[in-house]
């Protein structure tokens, strides 16, 4: 991707938000510009101790397995007040970053250095030596190899070189406004089952149907919890798009990337061009759809689908949830999703789960000659990792790393202990804000609107901010969007709020209790 190659993404970022939080900002150009960069503010050791901290939320936030996959490998390299330089070893890396972490890394960064603006990453074989004033950053000319990462802890190493070693490199949509395709999420690896064969069938129909002419089902809406395939099914579909009829354009989309274009396109001047290329898409592949934020961004969304819809082209949107239940989503989106077909993808019964195992790890055999897992332990692994294909995914690699790091045999009892966080783990319910008003609103008999208001008395004031302590400890939602929901306040009343209710819990035992209880009801 031609802007994955940029630094841009850093930039477009922090414009995202700031698009987010105040359209007229960005449209008015006083987004900070990324050549803004000032001299390092703290000394080398300071910003890699910074880094430390980071790297320390994420492996919190994201489990183990997730931050041994994607960041076990990733390098700092250097930092200034407004920007910092991370490098990676492969441009698959690089891009997966990009297209999936981006703004938690931002937002991590700037948790523990508020004036960080932009992250930019590079490939290490591409590594420049940093300058104060920053340039474009060097062109990838080709993928490099990926090389095992023997300094790493071992197991982990293996589970990351494991994923890794079997990354041929990304589908390179040079010159057009896709996010890369994975060239091993087709057809032939997704493993159908009762949990997903309606949506399979129909990304399969969408694959098959000749340009000009889109399928029953347009927009497609598929809806999954995490891990369950969805992104896997949408890079299968512009594979084989792309395989029966080189010509057709074909165009994978993640939300913030198209976020992030679009930013850019607007600083940039060439928003029309942006816009245009967009509309001669004939298939269209949107991915985490729930990650679309933004007025602006939104609008310009809505006129896409509809001048692609109308246009018979065809459009397959991915999204953690279904349309009605986006709710940071324009109205008008959500209409226009909903006049299309939307299918769910369920988490995979014990059948599905051994497949999935099944198949990953005939792929490692076919790369680790002399792996050996037994029958009962891959049995082990369907009957009690229960969650979604990442995570078994994620089991298999582990034993794989297990095998190749310690030289011993895989056996029940040694499977097991290296499983033991991925056993028995179910997906949590998902809790919306509205969920959390209701129910503060009726345990302190006020109304929902008393809590959106702008009254200040004391009957209020108290539930309000309880109920925006919930939503931040309860929700994945940004203060920002925290404060919208209530009554369009700004993050630092949200955050005021959650530290109140914080503090008061700490003195007041029948408080904490009492937001407990809460908890409780809210998950029921
Ligand atoms: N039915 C399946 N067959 C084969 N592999 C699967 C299947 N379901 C999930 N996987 C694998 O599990 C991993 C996670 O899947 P994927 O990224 O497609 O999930 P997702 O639904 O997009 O999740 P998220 O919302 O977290 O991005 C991928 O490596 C994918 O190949």
């Amino acid at each position: 991707m031609r802007d994955d190659r940029t630094g841009d993404f850093g930039s477009g970022t922090a414009a995202l938000k700031a698009l987010a939080n105040a359209d007229s900002v960005v449209m008015s150009g006083a987004v900070v510009s990324p050549s803004a960069i000032a001299e390092p503010v703290a000394g080398a050791e300071a910003d890699a101790a910074l880094w430390d901290r980071v790297k320390r939320r994420l492996r919190t936030e994201l489990g183990e397995d997730v931050f041994q996959s994607w960041f076990a490998r990733v390098e700092f390299e250097g930092a200034d007040s407004l920007s910092v330089e991370l490098s990676v070893p492969t441009r698959f890396l690089k891009s997966w970053i990009q297209a999936h972490y981006f703004d938690k890394l931002l937002t991590l960064w700037q948790v523990e250095c508020a004036s960080v603006r932009r992250i930019e990453i590079i490939v290490r074989g591409a590594a420049r030596q940093r300058q104060p004033q920053r340039a474009e950053p060097a062109a990838v000319a080709a993928p490099e190899p990926v090389q095992p990462a023997p300094t790493l802890i071992p197991a982990a190493a293996a589970a990351a070189s494991v994923a890794a070693a079997a990354v041929p490199a990304p589908r390179a949509d040079a010159e057009g406004p896709g996010s890369p395709v994975d060239p091993r999420l087709t057809f032939e690896t997704f493993c159908e089952g009762a949990a997903n064969r309606v949506a399979y069938a129909a990304a399969r129909a969408v694959a098959e149907t000749p340009s000009g002419r889109p399928t029953a089902y347009n927009p497609l809406y598929l809806n999954a919890g995490v891990g369950r395939g969805k992104t896997h099914l949408l890079h299968a579909i512009a594979q084989a798009a792309r395989a029966a009829d080189p010509a057709r354009k074909v165009v994978y989309l993640t939300a913030e990337h198209f976020m992030f274009r679009f930013v850019a396109s607007l600083k940039n001047q060439s928003a029309i061009a942006f816009k245009e290329s967009l509309r001669e898409i004939d298939l269209l592949l949107i991915d985490d759809l729930q990650f679309l934020q933004g007025k602006s961004v939104q609008q310009e969304f809505c006129h896409m689908l509809n001048a692609l819809i109308d246009g018979a082209r065809q459009v397959v949107v991915a999204a953690d949830r279904p349309a009605a239940d986006l709710e940071t989503l324009d109205e008008r989106v959500r209409s226009r999703l909903r006049g299309g077909v939307a299918f769910e993808i369920e988490p995979p019964d014990l059948e599905l789960r051994r497949q999935i195992l099944r198949s990953r790890y005939r792929a490692a055999q076919a790369q680790h000659a002399g792996v050996a897992i037994p029958d009962t332990v891959i049995e082990y692994v369907a009957q009690s990792v229960v969650s979604n294909g990442r995570d078994l995914e994620g089991a298999l690699n582990r034993l794989v790393a297990q095998w190749q790091f310690t030289n011993q045999p895989v056996t029940m009892a040694s499977a097991e202990i290296t499983l033991r966080d991925l056993v028995g783990v179910r997906e949590p319910r998902r809790v919306k804000i509205e969920d959390i008003q209701k129910v503060v609103a009726v345990h302190f008999n006020v109304s929902k609107a008393d809590l959106l208001s702008s009254r200040r008395t004391r009957t209020i004031v108290r539930p309000r901010q309880i109920a925006m302590y919930l939503s931040k400890t309860l929700t994945p939602r940004s203060l920002p969007e925290i404060g919208r929901r209530f009554g369009g306040r700004d993050h630092t009343t949200v955050l005021h709020a959650v530290r109140k209710v914080e503090e008061l819990m700490r003195d007041d035992r029948g408080l904490a209790d009492e937001v407990e209880l809460l908890k409780r009801m809210i998950d029921e």
